[in-house]
């Protein structure tokens, strides 16, 4: 890409952005509006006055106009107050048409329409056609299942967190006859039914070595439809490798079957954990762990897999959890091959995604990048830390679109207020600020606005040291 984005903020109602460009210094926006250094300093140094954290990426940025920019100059006036503080409201484009994604009845759930044990179903997976999609890259996978390990090179630094999964225990799929999966599943007994989606209904299995799998069945209604949703999700998943990404194990395309083979994660959803339907409710710390999991995932598929992979479909429901707490980003339903040609910065596409998760920008515009991805992350983190759906249509108006609310309180500094009741702890309010920061740092409304997740992951291991130091202080 021909810039590297640096850091982005809010503060009050202003939303600050401040972007590397390569080779061509820096580029500074208040509120999506460009501007130059010294008055995006300025307007810093004034929500600094007034108690705003700001990220070191902004002290450094103005720093280079000179140290003493915003440490030293005291002075507030009010003509540079009204000249440089440009008003805002975070999204106003964006949350118009999140409404829009909700009200407008071509956005209705076309994938979904049944329902898990626990968890009951929302109406609310999107896939609008759009008559003029145009897919400049191709779809197209090579289907060579279980490829190499990525180059070094591609692989990140950090060897603990970032680490490759173990190697599958097997080296190619799972080559299973229709006997061997109606063996593993009880001839897909109810007993062994542990969920359902839009794709069809997920079983547990046993295969013969005892290997414990789930195996997704296609619905057989939907089966033309969803040809192509099994082979994107078939092709990408082959390809993939990674502790936070569920693995793919095999898949069976016959007669009248279609079924997906992957691992099997046996904790439940986030979101089941969030409704406190599987015992206790998580705690602050395994919340961070597990939003940092899915940032490690999101972060292999967007810069570290052999071609980068959008998922579109990033929720809590959609998020698995191990015994131990590890989180897992599942159903690849909906995943993409980003960009092929490094010219492209988006590829066109129809809109598809859920509800409250998804991205204003690509709904308006059908351009689709992996900011999408960062979009829906930035609602999951607001889920995560109040508990909420993105959308609760039971709550009073102001409160429906969790997002909206609790940007409001931030700004109002009510940030405890926005805590989930059932997290078992309180937290240090800075940290929380921190996190909600980046929270709506991810849902900007524009993709430029929005950290990638590379940047994301950053931010995160910062605010988890932090927590950590404070944890070990208060023993
Ligand atoms: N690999 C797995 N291991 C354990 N449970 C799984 C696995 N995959 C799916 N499930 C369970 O099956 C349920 C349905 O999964 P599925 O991916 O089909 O639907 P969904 O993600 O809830 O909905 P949709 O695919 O329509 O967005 C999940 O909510 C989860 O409880």
């Amino acid at each position: 890409s021909s810039s590297s984005f640096v850091g982005s903020t809010v503060c009050q109602s202003d939303h600050f952005a401040y972007k590397k460009l390569y080779q061509r210094g820096s580029s500074f926006t208040v509120n999506g509006n460009p501007v130059d250094r010294i008055h995006f300093c300025e307007a810093i140094r004034i929500h600094k006055a007034k108690g705003c954290v700001l990220g070191d990426s902004f002290r450094d940025s103005c720093y280079l106009l000179g140290r003493r920019f915003l440490e030293e100059k005291h002075t507030e006036t009010n003509e540079a107050e009204s000249k440089n503080h440009v008003k805002v409201s975070l999204a106003a484009s964006g949350f118009l048409l999140f409404c829009c994604a909700i009200c407008c009845p071509c956005f209705h759930k076309e994938r979904k329409a049944n329902t898990h044990e626990v968890l009951p179903k929302e109406s609310n997976s999107v896939h609008q056609v759009s008559s003029f999609e145009m897919s400049p890259s191709s779809d197209k996978i090579p289907p060579s299942p279980f490829r190499a390990p990525p180059s070094p090179s591609r692989v990140p630094q950090s060897p603990s967190r970032y680490a490759m999964s173990p190697r599958p225990s097997r080296m190619g799929p799972l080559n299973l006859t229709m006997s061997q999966i109606q063996a593993a599943t009880h001839n897909f007994s109810d007993d062994n039914q542990i969920g359902e989606g839009g794709f069809g209904i997920v079983y547990k299995g046993i295969l013969e070595d005892r290997q414990v799998v789930a195996i997704k069945r296609a619905k057989k209604e939907h089966f033309e439809n969803l040809r192509k949703e099994f082979k994107s999700e078939v092709d990408l998943l082959s390809k993939i490798g990674h502790r936070n990404l569920v693995k793919l194990l095999g898949y069976v395309d016959k007669g009248d079957e279609r079924l997906i083979i992957t691992e099997y994660v046996r904790n439940g959803t986030l979101r089941d954990h969030l409704d406190g339907t599987r015992g206790s409710t998580l705690n602050f710390n395994q919340r961070l762990e597990i939003v940092i999991d899915v940032c490690h995932g999101l972060t292999y598929l967007h810069s570290y897999a052999e071609r980068q992979i959008i998922h579109r479909d990033i929720k809590s429901s959609n998020i698995l959890l191990t015994d131990g707490m590890r989180a897992k980003v599942a159903d690849f339903g909906f995943a993409r091959g980003g960009p092929s040609d490094s010219n492209q910065t988006h590829i066109l596409t129809q809109v598809k995604g859920t509800v409250g998760y998804l991205d204003p920008e690509y709904m308006r515009t059908y351009q689709l990048t992996a900011k999408s991805d960062v979009y829906s992350f930035g609602i999951l983190l607001v889920e995560i830390l109040t508990g909420r759906r993105p959308v609760e249509a039971k709550k009073p108006h102001d409160e429906r679109i969790t997002v909206r609310w609790a940007f409001d309180k931030y700004n109002e500094g009510k940030v405890l207020e926005l805590v989930d009741p059932k997290a078992r702890e309180r937290v240090d309010e800075k940290i929380l600020k921190k996190m909600f920061s980046l929270a709506f740092q991810c849902a900007a409304p524009t993709r430029k606005e929005r950290p990638d997740m590379e940047a994301v992951g950053k931010q995160l291991w910062a605010i988890r040291s932090t927590y950590l130091r404070r944890s070990v202080e208060q023993k």
